[in-house]
């Protein structure tokens, strides 16, 4: 099952569907309409956070589901301990995506921990990197896909306006496993540039299910025009 999963998002757009505390629509029901309308446009899998949207979407989806946990602010907030990954994993996500930085995680635990025990439920892991040290870091300890995701949110990791093009890039040339490149893809090119970097697939979440956000970059455009 697990290595289909690869090849099955080989070459292709994953979306993210996530909605923040606090939104309009954190609720499971419309997370996975959104869900579904994304699958509807070509998404070949599809990324979400939190224990009831991911069993909402389980039960709905066909595709692949990269499941996580958000679980406070700052430092290792990503699926941050095992037992977090774990029940990732029993909600039958695919692939569990873990904070795959090196700093240190709240329940003492080290991403190897979290790595075998995700395998050992019968899932991949998703490492969520912000360096290529990380990126490195997470393949020998055992992740099957690597991702950009962090870059630009941790205090060694510089923030770029668009994508990390470099980091895919880098990534790609020196580790053997897939090479997700996430984060502040906003456009199809954007898109299309992280593939020719070298990314395995594609992860876009807020250009295409953050209506907030959207509708922002669109109203500056419109309200920046001088009168
Ligand atoms: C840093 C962090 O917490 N990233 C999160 C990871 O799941 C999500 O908030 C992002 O939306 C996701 O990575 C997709 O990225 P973008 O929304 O830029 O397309």
């Amino acid at each position: 099952m697990s290595r289909n999963v690869i090849d099955a998002v080989r070459g292709g757009l994953i979306v993210s569907c996530q909605a923040y505390p606090g939104e309009p629509m954190r609720d499971p029901d419309t997370m996975t309409r959104i869900a579904r309308s994304v699958v509807r446009g070509g998404a070949v899998a599809v990324r979400a956070q939190g224990l009831a949207d991911l069993h909402s979407m389980r039960a709905a989806l066909s595709v692949p589901l990269i499941g996580l946990w958000k679980d406070g602010h700052d430092g290792v907030f990503i699926t941050p301990s095992v037992e977090h990954a774990l029940a990732v994993a029993r909600t039958g996500a695919q692939v569990v995506a873990i904070d795959g930085t090196r700093r240190p995680r709240p329940d003492g635990s080290t991403f190897a921990d979290a790595c075998a025990a995700v395998h050992d439920a019968g899932a991949l892991v998703m490492a969520d990197c912000a360096t290529l040290a990380d990126g490195h870091a997470a393949a020998a300890a055992g992740a099957d896909l690597v991702g950009t995701t962090l870059a630009g949110y941790t205090p060694d990791s510089p923030k770029t306006p668009g994508p990390d093009l470099d980091l895919v890039a880098a990534l790609a040339a020196e580790l053997d496993v897939p090479v997700i490149a996430e984060g502040r893809i906003h456009t199809p090119a954007d898109a299309l540039a992280a593939m020719h970097a070298g990314a395995h697939a594609v992860v876009v979440g807020t250009a295409i299910t953050h209506p907030s956000t959207i509708t922002a970059w669109f109203a500056a455009a419109v309200s920046s025009k001088e009168s």
